[in-house]
């Protein structure tokens, strides 16, 4: 019988399913990079025609699709090594590299010239830095050599909310950029939350994220810090009456758990065998509380 390994070896394309495609997209982190986008370009003044909303849409969602796609062919040695990623469709044999880099490439280029041809040149330009910098500055440059790389690298995943905001004006303004600051402050409390349990998966295959190299305090710490600065950014829509009092409500409620999490997570320390449920809970809850700011911004669009 021939291993999945000797076809990687001797280059014969494996059979990949349409569901390994799928998976090189990170469909589940794309849902809220869609809807961060989708509210950016809610948000935006004046009406965009659906058709071109949701090609806009469907642009972004293409565009990061390709993003995560072009991530897993380069750092396929990495996910085999980490158990939370060994099941991806290259470490797992399921797919050769090849395939994989055509259909990152094929899927950004046909995302940034639809969105050029559909749109504007505003919303294909950030769409092509989104892509660019999650591929080369974050994956290929600075995730395997500093544990600032999230930090850096997380405005990649930042970008939507100026894309879908471009895509309905040709513009940029104030608004999705404290939008687009809001999700890079955001990016470490949410990451090193999950790096803190998740810590010996990365120690295991050399990636230097922060509490491997730094240490559980430091990350602790630096959690806490950025916070202080998301929630900033997070009310400071409201502060400057850029939106209302829906989204200024919203803000509050969910800025106070988070900075409680945060707190609880900075001051802690883990004990043997520690279940981190404070640091799960954490990571948890950043996911559902950048779905609910964003929601806000909609909410309050449509409601005020
Ligand atoms: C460099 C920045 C970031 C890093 C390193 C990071 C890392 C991670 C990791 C390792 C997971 C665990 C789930 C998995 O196995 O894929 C995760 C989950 C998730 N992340 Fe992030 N993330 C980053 C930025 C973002 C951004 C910008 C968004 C969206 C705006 C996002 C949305 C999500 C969502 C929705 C999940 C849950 C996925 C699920 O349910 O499996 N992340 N993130
Ligand atoms: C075009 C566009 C809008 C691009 C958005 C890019 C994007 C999907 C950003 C989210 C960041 C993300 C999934 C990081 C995962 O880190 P990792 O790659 O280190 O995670 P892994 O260990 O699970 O591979």
């Amino acid at each position: 019988m021939t291993s999945a390994a000797t076809m990687n070896a001797t280059a014969t394309p494996l059979p990949a399913e349409w569901r390994d495609f799928l998976a090189l997209t990170k469909p589940r982190v794309m849902t809220l990079v869609v809807f961060t986008g989708l509210a950016g370009m809610i948000a935006a003044p004046g009406a965009i025609h659906p058709v071109l909303g949701f090609t806009a849409i469907l642009c972004i969602a293409l565009g990061a699709g390709a993003a995560g796609a072009l991530n897993q062919w380069y750092e396929a040695d990495l996910d085999a090594k980490m158990k939370r990623t060994q099941g991806r469709p290259l470490p797992a044999g399921r797919m050769d590299r090849q395939s994989a880099l055509h259909f990152g490439v094929g899927l950004a280029a046909f995302s940034v010239i639809l969105m050029f041809f559909a749109l504007n040149l505003a919303a294909a330009a950030i769409l092509t830095v989104s892509i660019l910098f999650y591929v080369f500055i974050y994956t290929i440059w600075l995730k395997r050599r500093t544990a600032q790389n999230i930090v850096i690298g997380g405005a990649a995943g930042a970008f939507p909310p100026l894309i879908g905001w471009a895509a309905a004006t040709g513009d940029v303004a104030t608004l999705p950029v404290l939008l687009f600051a809001l999700i890079f402050l955001w990016t470490p409390p949410h990451f090193w939350a999950l790096a803190l349990f998740v810590k010996t998966d990365y120690a295991n295959a050399g990636v230097p994220m922060l509490p491997v190299v730094a240490g559980e305090r430091v990350t602790r710490v630096q959690i806490g810090i950025y916070t202080v600065p998301m929630i900033a950014a997070a009310i400071a829509p409201w502060a400057l009456g850029l939106v209302g009092s829906i989204y200024g409500w919203t803000a509050i409620a969910l800025n106070l758990v988070f900075a409680a999490f945060a707190l609880q997570v900075a001051l802690r320390q883990s004990q043997p065998n520690d279940t981190m449920q404070p640091e799960k809970r954490l990571f948890k809850f950043s996911i559902l509380y950048l779905f609910l700011m964003f929601g806000a911004v909609i909410a309050d669009r449509w409601m005020a």
